[in-house]
């Protein structure tokens, strides 16, 4: 059997806890198959020495490199974060380009390329992931490497015309092409992949998942969407009534229900919106008031960028803004934590919530709706609202579905998540847990390099 290499920016050292649905579901997809995981260590290395660092945990070999301060700067929080986030997630209007960004982008595709490529057998399977990492197979390619390499996309493909604003969209998505097969999250985004290819690639659509690129080369290309170990996480939600953070939790509600929200503090996950729908269920619901406390945990993600920062003092003043006007002497409508928990104690968090929000303006997959669902007590579960922007909504489709723009939308759905009887709830979490149970990570990751495998 092929040995599997993963590689990614980000990686889920041993352990580390961090949010992120790329590092959580490739220590998933890992654990069961063993092999190399390749990638960024987290750290910034002022010496620039490249020095590679190694550590082994069961049968998973981990090899890492430290960024220098200014690929930090250029590559992560620059061109991938503050040119591809915001380009790849339809906001056109936060792409900040710069000629310096683009070249540290390519430069720690360079140093990837060069530092991994004597790792490589020719039996290998490397699987490569995500918006960081796109020119590296083209890369690894020059250096003679000829084994199968893969791309995975964890973050949506937006329409072609959004992408060509991006100065240097040609010689990037070209890249694509030295790829045997590149897996998107949803059917919707290898769609639009193909219109591009189509429309500025100076590719062709030879039939769907089948592309034939501006070199003649030939590109398969499928949507596999991501999941997680559902039944890891239900049997861990089941156990977290010991979980004492789980007890304190539950204690301090006073028999209130419980709304949750997940995210990394992420313009992508609309948690302005969020919030501000949260204020309209408070004034359109006067009858529920005082019955529902909403807990959003959202700890801090790339907190060097702007656009990061700026959020972040955004949703400060929206919740001491609705606290403020709702609290009562006993009662906090809403409670905001930028700490992160570990998944024994978030499983145990979304299984004691009544509703789930869940509610992005764009996201990839959003590996917290399967989580909330797998989660839940069988006997009594919540409810999942959830954006149908979420590439989760293909799958999850007996959530309430909404559209997180429409803030009345969003309330009424927390009200009606709050009335809803425990036979309806039973019927659409048994829909979708249906889903989860079979479409879990062993099933996206076997979907997937089983496609490499053939293609
Ligand atoms: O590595 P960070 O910069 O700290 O960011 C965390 C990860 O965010 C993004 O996650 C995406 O992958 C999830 C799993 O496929 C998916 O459910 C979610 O919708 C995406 O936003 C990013 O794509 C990763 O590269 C980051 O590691
Ligand atoms: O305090 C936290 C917040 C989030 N997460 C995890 O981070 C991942 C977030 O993945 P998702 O796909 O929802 O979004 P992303 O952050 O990757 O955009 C999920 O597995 C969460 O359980 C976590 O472990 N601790």
């Amino acid at each position: 059997m092929s040995r599997l290499v993963v590689v990614s920016n980000r990686v889920a050292l041993p352990g580390e806890s961090r949010a992120g649905g790329l590092a959580v579901a490739l220590q998933a997809a890992l654990d069961e198959t063993g092999g190399l995981w390749f990638g960024w260590s987290g750290k910034i290395d002022p010496s620039h020495s490249g020095k590679l660092h190694e550590q082994h945990d069961g049968n998973i070999r981990y090899v890492t490199i430290d960024l220098s301060r200014r690929d930090h700067a250029d590559y992560y929080n620059g061109f991938a974060n503050r040119s591809l986030w915001p380009l790849l997630h339809f906001r056109v209007d936060l792409v900040d380009y710069s000629r310096e960004t683009w070249a540290a982008y390519r430069r720690v595709n360079a140093l990837f390329a060069e530092k991994l490529a004597p790792l490589l057998r020719d039996d290998d399977m490397v699987w490569i992931h995500d918006y960081h990492l796109i020119p590296l197979a083209a890369l690894l390619r020059e250096h003679g490497v000829r084994c199968k390499l893969g791309f995975f996309l964890h973050v949506p493909m937006p329409s072609s015309d959004l992408l060509a604003a991006l100065p240097q969209h040609s010689r990037l998505f070209e890249g694509l092409s030295a790829y045997d097969l590149v897996g998107f999250q949803t059917s919707r985004d290898l769609e639009r992949f193909q219109d591009y290819v189509r429309l500025f690639g100076r590719g062709d659509v030879i039939s769907p998942g089948v592309l034939e690129t501006a070199g003649g080369r030939r590109l398969h290309a499928g949507a596999f969407p991501i999941s997680i170990d559902t039944a890891h996480i239900a049997q861990q939600a089941g156990e977290a009534v010991e979980n004492s953070s789980v007890r304190r939790l539950k204690d301090s509600l006073s028999g209130r229900a419980l709304a949750i929200g997940v995210d990394r503090l992420d313009y992508s996950k609309g948690l302005p919106e969020r919030f501000r729908a949260f204020a309209r269920y408070l004034q359109r619901h006067p009858q529920q008031l005082g019955k529902l406390t909403y807990l959003q945990i959202a700890p801090v993600s790339r907190g060097d960028v702007a656009e990061y920062r700026a959020l972040r003092e955004e949703l400060e003043q929206l919740a001491g803004h609705i606290n403020g006007g709702h609290a009562e002497p006993d009662w906090t409508p809403m409670r905001y934590v930028n700490r992160n928990y570990a998944h024994p104690t978030l499983t145990g968090f979304y299984r004691l919530a009544r509703v789930g929000l869940v509610t992005p303006l764009r996201d990839g997959m959003n590996l917290v709706a399967k989580e909330f669902v797998a989660a839940q007590d069988p006997e009594d579960p919540g409810v999942l609202v959830l954006s149908t922007f979420a590439g989760a909504a293909r799958e999850l489709d007996s959530a309430l579905l909404v559209n997180p723009y429409d803030l009345d939308g969003v309330a009424d759905a927390i009200a009606t998540a709050m009335r809803m009887h425990r036979d309806e709830r039973r019927e659409r979490w048994q829909a979708m847990m249906g889903t989860l149970r079979t479409h879990d990570i062993t099933a996206w990751r076997r979907d997937y390099l089983a496609a490499l495998a053939s293609a």
